[in-house]
C-alpha cells in the first residue's frame, strides 16, 4: 500500500487491505493494554444485552461511549509508544505531552464509566 509522506509502495485504492489494518489495529490495542480489553469485553456484553432488549437509544448510547473511550485509550497508547521511541530518557516535555494525553483519555474513560454506570443501574433497579 503507498505511504502519501513517504512516497513509498504501491499506489491504488485497496479498501479490504485499509479493513484489515483497521482491525488488526483494534486487536492490537486490546492485546497491548489489558485495561482496554477488560473495558471492551464490558461493552460488548451490554450491547448484546440492549440489542436483544430492542433498546436502540441505549444501545447507541454505549457505543458511542465505548468508540470515544478506545479511541482515546488507543490514541493515548500511540503518544506513549512515541514519546518512548523519540525519548528513553527522563524528559520534562515528554511528562507534559503524556500527562496531557493522559488527562484527555481520563476524561473519555470517566464519561464511559457513568454512561455504562447508568445503563447497568437501569437493567437491574
Ligand atoms: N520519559 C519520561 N520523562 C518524564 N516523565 C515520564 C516519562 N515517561 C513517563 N513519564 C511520567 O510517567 C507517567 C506514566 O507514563 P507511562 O508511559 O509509564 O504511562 P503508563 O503509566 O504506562 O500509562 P498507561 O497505563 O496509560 O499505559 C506519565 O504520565 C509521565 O508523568
Amino acid at each position: 500500500m503507498r505511504n502519501k509522506f513517504l512516497n513509498t509502495g504501491t499506489p491504488g485504492f485497496h479498501p479490504l487491505q485499509k479493513i484489515r489494518i483497521i482491525v488488526g489495529g483494534l486487536f492490537s490495542a486490546m492485546r497491548y493494554d489489558l485495561s482496554v480489553a477488560y473495558k471492551v469485553v464490558i461493552s460488548a456484553a451490554l450491547l448484546a444485552v440492549l440489542f436483544f432488549m430492542r433498546q436502540w437509544v441505549d444501545f447507541l448510547l454505549i457505543f458511542v461511549a465505548t468508540s470515544v473511550m478506545l479511541t482515546a485509550e488507543i490514541f493515548n497508547s500511540c503518544i506513549e509508544a512515541i514519546c518512548d521511541f523519540i525519548e528513553t530518557h527522563e524528559d520534562e516535555k515528554i511528562k507534559l505531552i503524556k500527562d496531557m494525553a493522559a488527562g484527555g483519555t481520563g476524561l473519555c474513560i470517566f464519561t464511559w464509566v457513568l454512561v455504562v454506570g447508568y445503563e447497568v443501574a437501569g437493567l437491574l433497579f
